[in-house]
């Protein structure tokens, strides 16, 4: 049985020394490379910060499994077991990092029995350390985060995100939901261009959810949790549980908000994070 306590506060002191690495990182130049579109893009910083936080995992934690984007991104498989693992997005916002957009985090969640235990996000520009374990609670910067209690849609401040995939189907899905909601309406929406830090913001209390269809598990992973530990729900678009590998989610400050969305995404798939590699 792992000590949640120990890997809580590895994940937060390797966190804050990858936040130092991205910061410095600002002030150089930043060659920028791109993965599945013109639009998804990734930088040296991306892979050696998770270089930085994998061999620091494996010096304490020998025996503990990883699931990194940008080792994904190689060409390691995306598989959830139930050993435990460690969810990493070693820069959650690339795009706002390359245009000095002040929304970057370091996410990194850790499971057990493919169920999240430990959620660590670093908003390393702000430097907010939010934290969470499983019956614990929700931190940020050590205070507790609380969900909003507002129950009205009308009232509500939707996040979202639309990612890098310019398939126009996927585009037109996208923005029938955008136009629903918005219609409905909500008082707002917005995007931090980050899964991690749009779920944080729903664990302050400062939006009452955030939706997307193309989130990946290391962008929400910790999140998840984070979310739940401050008193808020998840679940898929369809209304069904939240399948960690689906590129799915609704976090929201209740089931009242989140049922509310869910009758007005337009729901479609994409191919699974765990779906074997497409042949080329
Ligand atoms: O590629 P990155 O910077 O780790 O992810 C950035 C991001 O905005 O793209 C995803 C898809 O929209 C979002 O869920 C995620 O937070
Ligand atoms: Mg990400
Ligand atoms: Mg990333």
């Amino acid at each position: 049985m792992a000590d949640f306590q120990r890997v809580m506060d590895h994940a937060v002191a390797v966190a804050r020394k990858a936040g130092e690495v991205v910061r410095e990182a600002l002030s150089d130049d930043r060659k920028v490379m791109t993965k599945s579109s013109a639009v998804d893009l990734v930088t040296q910083t991306d892979q050696k910060v998770e270089q930085l936080i994998i061999q620091s995992v494996k010096e304490k934690f020998p025996k503990h499994r990883f699931i990194g984007e940008e080792s994904v991104a190689a060409g390691e498989a995306c598989i959830l077991t139930d050993d435990p693992t460690w969810i990493i997005d070693p820069i959650d916002g690339t795009t706002n990092f390359v245009h000095a957009f002040p929304f970057v985090a370091i996410s990194i969640g850790f499971s057990i029995n493919k169920q999240v235990e430990v959620g660590v996000i670093y908003s390393c520009l702000e430097d907010k350390m939010f934290t969470a374990r499983r019956g614990k609670g929700a931190f940020c910067n050590g205070e507790p985060l609380q969900v909003s209690d507002q129950t009205d849609i009308h009232q509500a401040i939707i996040c979202t995100e639309f990612g890098s995939n310019r398939d126009p189907e996927v585009v037109d899905k996208m923005f029938c939901s955008l136009r629903n909601i918005l219609s409905l309406p909500v008082q707002g929406v917005r995007g931090a261009g980050t899964a991690a830090i749009n779920m944080c913001l729903v664990a302050s209390g400062c939006v009452e959810a955030y939706y997307e269809i193309g989130v990946h598990v290391w962008d929400f992973a910790a999140g998840s949790l984070m979310v739940t530990e401050a008193g808020g729900v998840l679940m898929d678009v369809d209304g069904g549980e939240l399948d960690l590998m689906s590129r799915r989610i609704i976090a929201a400050n209740s089931r009242t908000i989140a049922e509310r969305l869910v009758k007005e995404i337009a729901p479609f798939r994409l191919p699974r994070d765990d779906a074997p590699p497409q042949k080329q």
